[in-house]
């Protein structure tokens, strides 16, 4: 079944066409992969996706349901979770507290709404349900391997962590759809290596259906079943990773043809 579609997508800032005319599907339980250069219109779609940006053309549906143009926090509702390029977390909440509040994810605004929310579960006494939410809280960081973090103040935990912790927050919303804006960014050989195994899990586990935009491309081709490649806005090619990391025109646009001889 396809749980994601987008028909002839296009977004024009003024005068310059950011996305234009992308069509694809993404089918339930997929890892599928958008890549290409910088500048090339991935966060553009994602933005498109998530309700941040209304399309100037085309549709896109969720489950068969039409959300062009609904407002972020109904998309989210309906069950599709981002993170961010530029990690936006809650710096001075704990790990386990940023994940609490995703849970209760239509406080996304503002700390001050964030710290509201938590204190009122406090001390209006909602102790069963404060101690179910951070049950929920915990098995989440324990599958994102951060369990040990949870009581550290997420502005203080390294980069990689800090991806992790915007995995677990984008999971606690209750999503089937996750989709993840450079999730390796910032990590080394051996953090990048571990997402792996963790994205492949999350989506076995909780059954989620993944896209995701990387530059890492050992990352890429070694997890996303099918692949699209955008370059000035437009699809230049589409399928698994063993079809795209060979199409002449990938290779000229974005991969370089040093990635012919050493990439793989
Ligand atoms: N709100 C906006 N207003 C004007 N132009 C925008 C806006 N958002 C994106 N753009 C432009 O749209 C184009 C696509 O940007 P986008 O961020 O989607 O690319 P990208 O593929 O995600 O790049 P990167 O890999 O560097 O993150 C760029 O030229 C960018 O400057």
């Amino acid at each position: 079944m396809r749980v994601l579609s987008l028909e002839g997508i296009t977004m024009q800032f003024g005068g310059l066409t950011a996305v234009g005319d992308v069509s694809f599907e993404v089918k339930e339980g997929e890892l599928f992969g958008l890549i290409g250069p910088n500048g090339a219109g991935k966060t553009t779609v994602f933005n498109m996706i998530t309700g941040h940006y209304k399309p100037t053309r085309g549709k896109i549906y969720f489950k068969e349901m039409e959300i062009t143009g609904l407002v972020p926090d109904r998309i989210t509702r309906m069950g599709i979770a981002r993170t961010f390029q530029n990690i936006r977390l809650f710096q001075d909440l704990t790990v386990l507290e940023n994940v609490m509040v995703a849970q209760h994810h239509n406080i996304s605004s503002g700390g001050q709404a964030a710290k509201w929310f938590l204190k009122s579960v406090t001390r209006i006494g909602y102790a069963a349900k404060e101690r179910e939410m951070k049950e929920k809280a915990m098995s989440l960081l324990n599958v994102l391997g951060i369990e040990g973090l949870a009581n550290d103040k997420s502005g203080s935990l390294s980069y990689g962590a800090q991806r992790l912790l915007e995995i677990a927050r984008a999971m606690a919303t209750g999503a089937s759809l996750l989709l993840l804006d450079e999730p390796a960014a910032g990590m080394n050989a051996s953090e990048t290596a571990q997402l792996v195994h963790t994205i492949r899990k999350i989506r076995d586990d909780f059954s989620l259906t993944v896209l995701l935009i990387e530059h890492d491309m050992k990352l890429v081709m070694g997890l996303c079943e099918r692949i699209m490649v955008l370059d000035y806005g437009r699809t230049i090619s589409e399928g698994d990773p063993a079809y795209v990391q060979k199409d002449r025109k990938v290779i000229e646009a974005y991969l370089g043809k040093e990635w012919v001889t050493i990439g793989r």
